[in-house]
C-alpha cells in the first residue's frame, strides 16, 4: 500500500518562500539567491515527505508564485505585454504582479480564487489562436533535482481540460474548446519529457470534476484521456474539492492507470469506484483532510478501508483529499496552542504522520503501537465530545423570525436614516482599513515578543487612528472610518477574540504569491466574552463629528477564512459566530455609532462547487448576515462589503441580505457589475467601487467621474455612494492620499452636474 502525497505547502514553515520574493522584489538578493532559497525548501519538503514513507515525491507543487501560472509558462502561455525575449523567471513575476526587476511594467494578469479555497490563481490568457509549446523548463528541472538526491518523483499538474476550464479567452469570443487538440499535443510532448527522465508516474489534476459539467465538457475529458493513454507514462487521474460519484460512469470509463479520489467529501465514493475499477487500476483514497487542520479519527478510517485494502491490496493508495497547499506547514513549532486544542490539530508534516499510522493500522492492526493509536484516537473523540456551551445553543434554540428581520422595510429604513446622517448625494466613503505601514507591523511584532508594553502598543495605534482620521478629515470624505491599524488581518482579529476559537503564532497559509493568512481555528461553540472593536471605534469617533463607520467581518466570511470543525454543521456554526457579531452591532450602536459595515467579501467564495447545493447554502448564508445585523434601529445604517465576487446567479441573495448598503468592487469591470443590480432593479443603496486597489496607478477625478456616470445610468443617483473597490491595508499612504483626493473632487463635480 503506497502513500501519495498530492503536492506539500512551499512557502515554507516560516514563510521563507514570501521573504525571498519580497526581497528579491525589492532587489535585496539576486535570483541566484532567491533560487537557492527555493531550492533549499524543496529538499527539505521532499525529504520530510521521504521520512514519512512516501515514496513518490511530488514534482510541481513548488512554484515561486502559483503553480497554474507555471503550468502556462511550461506550455508557453504568456500574454504579449509580458513577454520581453525569452521567458525567464522575471517573465513570470510580471504576469503575476505587472512588474519585476527587469523588463517593462504591464498590467498582471486577472487572479482569481481557486475553486472554493482562499487560495487565488493566475488566469491563463487564451488567444484563439494559441500556440502551446513548452517553453519554461522549472517542471522537468525539478524532476531532475528530486531525482539526483536519490528520490523517485511523479510529477503533479493540472489535467489539459481544467487548465482550459480556468483560462479566460481574450481578443474577441471563441470556445476555448477548441484549443484541446494542440494543447493535448504539448502535454504529450511534456509527458514523454517525464517519461525520458524515467518517471512512470504522472498526476493530472482534473478538479473540474467535483463540478456538474455540461456535455461539451464530459466529453473534452472523455478525449483528452483516451488520447494521453498513449503517452510513456502512467496517468493518476486526480479529483478533489468534491464528490465525482455524479461523474462516475465518465471517470470509469477513462483508461488512465490510476485514480484519486476526495473521500473525505463522499465516502460513498469508495464502494462506487472500487468496484469499477479496472483489473489494473490503482485507486488513491483521500482519506486524510487537505482542507483541515484536525487530527483524523485514523481508527475510523483503519475501518473503513480495511475491505478495500483486503480487495484491493496494493492497488490501494492512501492520500491526502488533496494537496495540503491549504494546511499550515507544520504543528510542532507552535509554542502558545493550549496543549488540549493542540492535541486535536494536524497540519500538513503530521498529516504525512497520519498516513503513516494509517498504513500502520491496515498493515498491522494488532500491533502495539497500533493499539497505542486506537486509544489516542478515542481519547481525542471524548475530548471533541466535550466542546458545547450550553448558554449558546440555548441562544441559538430560543431564535424567532423576528431576529432574522430588521424592524421596518428599507424605505422607511433609508428616511430615517437620511434624516440622522444628513448626508449629501453621492455620499463619499472608503472600505475600512487604511495603509497597514511597516511601521505599524513592526510595532506589533515587538508588542507580541514584549518588546513594547500593551499600553505604548495602545498609545501608538491611537496615534496612527488620529492621523488616520485627521487625512480623511483633510481630503473631505463624508463617512469616516478609523482605519483597522490593530487588525493583522480582518479575519484572524476577531478569531483573537472570540470564545471557541483558537488562533497559531505561525500557521500561516499561501493566499496568492508572497501574501499568506492564518486562518483561525474553530474548535468549540462560539461566543464574544467582550466587545471586539468598540474602542477603537468609540474613539475614532471621539475624533470628529463625521460619521464613523464601525467596521466587523461578517459571520460568513468568518467561517470562510478559518479552520471549521466539523462535528456540528456550518450553518450552525454560521449562526454562532453572527450571534457574537450581533452582540458587537448593539455595543456599537449603543455607543453611538450610526453606521456600522459587517464585510462579507467571502460570501460568494462560499458557493458549494454543485449548483444544485446553492439554493441551501445560500439560504442559510443570508440568515446568518440578517441575524448579525438585524438587532438595530432603523436609523442604524448598516453597511456590508463584497469584493471578488460577481452576482449574476446570486442578486436575489444579496437583495434578500437587505443590508442598507452594499459596497461592491466594479471598476475593473467598467460597472458591468451593475448590470444585474439593474436587471433585478435592486432596491437598497450601493456603493460602486471606482478605485481599483489591486494597482498602484493613482485614478484620475475624470476616470472616476466617468465610472459614476456609468453607474448613474443603470442605478437611481439617490442610491449610489462613491468609495473605492476594497481596503486600502496593501497600498501605501502616497499612492491612496491623491487617489481619494481625486475621488471626493470626482463627488463635488458629479453633484454639481447631476443633483
Ligand atoms: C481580502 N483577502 C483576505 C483573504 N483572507 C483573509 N483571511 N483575509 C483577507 O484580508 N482572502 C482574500 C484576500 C486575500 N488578500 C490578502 C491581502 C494581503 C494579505 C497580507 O498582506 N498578508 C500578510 C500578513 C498579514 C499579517 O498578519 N500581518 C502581520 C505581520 C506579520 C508579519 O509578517 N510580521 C513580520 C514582522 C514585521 C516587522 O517586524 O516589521 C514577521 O513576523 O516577520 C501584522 O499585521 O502584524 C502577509 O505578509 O502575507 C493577505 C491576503
Ligand atoms: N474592511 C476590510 C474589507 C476587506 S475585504 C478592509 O477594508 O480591508
Ligand atoms: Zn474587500
Amino acid at each position: 500500500m503506497k502513500l501519495n502525497s498530492l503536492g506539500f505547502p512551499r512557502i515554507g514553515r516560516q514563510r521563507e518562500l514570501k521573504f525571498a520574493l519580497e526581497q528579491y522584489w525589492r532587489e535585496e538578493i539576486n535570483q541566484t539567491e532567491l533560487q537557492a532559497i527555493a531550492a533549499d525548501l524543496r529538499r527539505t519538503h521532499w525529504q520530510w515527505q521521504a521520512d514519512a514513507g512516501v515514496e513518490l515525491l511530488p514534482v510541481g507543487d513548488f512554484a515561486f508564485y502559483d503553480h497554474v501560472l507555471t503550468l502556462s509558462a511550461t506550455l508557453g502561455v504568456v500574454p504579449e505585454r509580458h513577454l520581453q525575449g525569452d521567458i525567464d523567471l522575471d517573465t513570470l513575476f510580471r504576469v503575476a504582479r505587472g512588474r519585476a526587476p527587469t523588463g517593462t511594467p504591464a498590467p498582471a494578469a486577472q487572479m482569481t480564487k481557486f475553486f472554493n479555497t482562499n487560495y487565488h490563481y493566475i488566469v491563463p490568457e487564451l488567444k484563439e489562436d494559441q500556440q502551446f509549446n513548452l517553453s519554461w523548463p522549472q517542471l522537468w528541472q525539478e524532476a531532475e533535482e528530486a531525482i539526483a538526491q536519490g528520490h523517485q518523483v511523479k510529477p503533479v499538474l493540472l489535467g489539459p481540460v481544467t487548465y482550459l476550464h480556468l483560462a479566460k479567452t481574450v481578443g474577441g469570443k471563441f470556445n476555448k474548446l477548441a484549443l484541446l487538440p494542440s494543447l493535448l499535443a504539448a502535454y504529450e510532448q511534456l509527458l514523454a519529457k517525464f517519461a525520458s527522465l524515467g518517471v512512470t508516474w504522472v498526476q493530472l489534476d482534473e478538479p473540474i470534476l467535483a463540478l456538474e459539467l455540461d456535455a461539451e465538457w464530459q466529453q473534452a475529458l472523455r478525449s483528452s484521456y483516451q488520447q494521453l493513454h498513449g503517452a510513456p507514462v502512467k496517468v493518476l487521474l486526480a479529483s478533489y474539492y468534491g464528490s465525482i460519484a455524479h461523474h462516475h460512469e465518465l471517470v470509469s470509463s477513462l483508461p488512465v492507470a490510476g485514480l484519486h479520489l476526495d473521500i473525505v467529501s463522499d465516502r460513498e465514493q469508495l464502494a462506487l469506484f472500487a468496484d469499477s475499477l479496472a483489473a489494473e487500476q490503482v485507486l488513491s483514497a483521500g482519506v486524510i483532510n487537505g482542507r483541515n487542520v484536525w487530527a483524523a479519527e485514523l481508527d475510523l478510517l483503519a475501518e473503513t478501508l480495511a475491505p478495500y485494502a483486503h480487495q484491493l491490496g496494493d492497488r490501494l493508495w492512501l492520500a491526502p483529499s488533496c494537496s495540503l497547499l491549504h494546511t499550515p506547514v507544520d504543528l510542532s513549532v507552535e509554542q502558545q496552542l493550549a496543549p488540549e486544542l493542540k492535541a486535536l490539530l494536524a497540519f500538513a508534516k503530521q498529516k504525512l504522520v497520519e498516513l503513516q499510522e494509517l498504513q500502520l493500522l491496515l498493515n498491522e492492526p494488532l500491533s502495539a503501537q497500533a493499539k497505542a493509536i486506537c486509544e489516542r484516537c478515542q481519547q481525542l473523540r471524548l475530548q471533541r465530545q466535550q466542546s458545547r456551551d450550553a448558554e449558546v445553543a440555548a441562544r441559538l434554540a430560543a431564535l424567532t423570525a423576528q431576529d432574522f428581520q430588521r424592524h421596518s422595510v428599507f424605505a422607511l429604513r433609508q428616511q430615517a436614516q437620511q434624516q440622522k446622517l444628513q448626508l449629501p448625494l453621492l455620499p463619499t466613503t472608503t472600505i475600512g482599513s487604511f495603509p497597514q505601514t511597516q511601521a505599524v507591523r513592526h510595532l506589533r511584532s515587538r508588542w507580541r515578543k514584549g518588546e513594547v508594553s500593551a499600553a505604548e502598543y495602545q498609545n501608538q495605534l491611537q496615534q496612527v487612528t488620529k492621523d488616520t482620521i485627521e487625512r480623511q478629515l483633510k481630503l473631505g470624505i463624508d463617512v469616516l472610518v478609523h482605519g483597522e491599524a490593530e487588525r493583522t488581518d480582518m479575519v484572524e482579529y476577531f478569531g483573537e477574540q472570540l470564545a471557541g476559537v483558537g488562533f497559531t503564532q505561525y500557521g500561516w497559509v499561501q493566499s496568492y504569491g508572497s501574501r499568506c493568512v492564518k486562518p483561525p481555528l474553530i474548535y468549540a461553540d462560539v461566543s464574544r466574552p467582550q466587545p471586539m472593536t468598540l474602542d477603537w471605534a468609540t474613539y475614532a469617533q471621539s475624533l470628529t463629528d463625521k460619521p464613523v463607520k464601525g467596521m466587523l467581518t461578517g459571520p460568513v466570511t468568518i467561517l470562510h477564512w478559518s479552520f471549521c470543525r466539523e462535528d456540528i454543521s456550518r450553518e450552525t456554526v454560521a449562526n454562532q459566530l453572527a450571534l457574537a457579531i450581533r452582540d458587537e452591532v448593539a455595543d456599537l450602536e449603543q455607543a453611538g455609532i450610526g453606521i456600522i459595515q459587517i464585510d462579507e467579501p467571502a460570501f460568494r467564495e462560499g458557493l458549494p462547487l454543485k449548483q444544485s447545493d446553492w439554493q441551501h447554502y445560500l439560504d442559510w448564508a443570508v440568515a446568518a448576515f440578517r441575524l448579525s445585523a438585524s438587532a438595530v434601529q432603523d436609523h442604524t445604517q448598516i453597511h456590508t462589503h463584497m469584493c471578488y465576487s460577481e452576482f449574476n446567479n446570486t442578486i436575489a441573495a444579496i437583495a434578500a441580505m437587505d443590508a442598507d448598503v452594499i459596497t461592491i468592487e466594479t471598476s475593473r469591470s467598467q460597472m458591468q457589475l451593475l448590470d444585474v443590480f439593474e436587471a433585478f432593479e435592486y432596491p437598497n443603496e450601493i456603493g460602486p467601487g471606482v478605485y481599483d486597489i489591486h494597482s498602484p496607478n493613482i485614478p484620475t477625478e475624470a476616470e472616476i467621474v466617468a465610472l459614476m456616470e456609468k453607474a448613474a445610468e443603470r442605478i437611481g443617483l439617490r442610491q449610489l455612494w462613491i468609495n473605492p473597490d476594497c481596503g486600502l491595508k496593501t497600498r501605501q499612504w502616497e499612492e491612496v492620499e491623491p487617489a481619494l483626493r481625486n475621488m471626493v473632487n470626482a463627488a463635488r463635480e458629479l453633484r454639481r452636474r447631476l443633483g
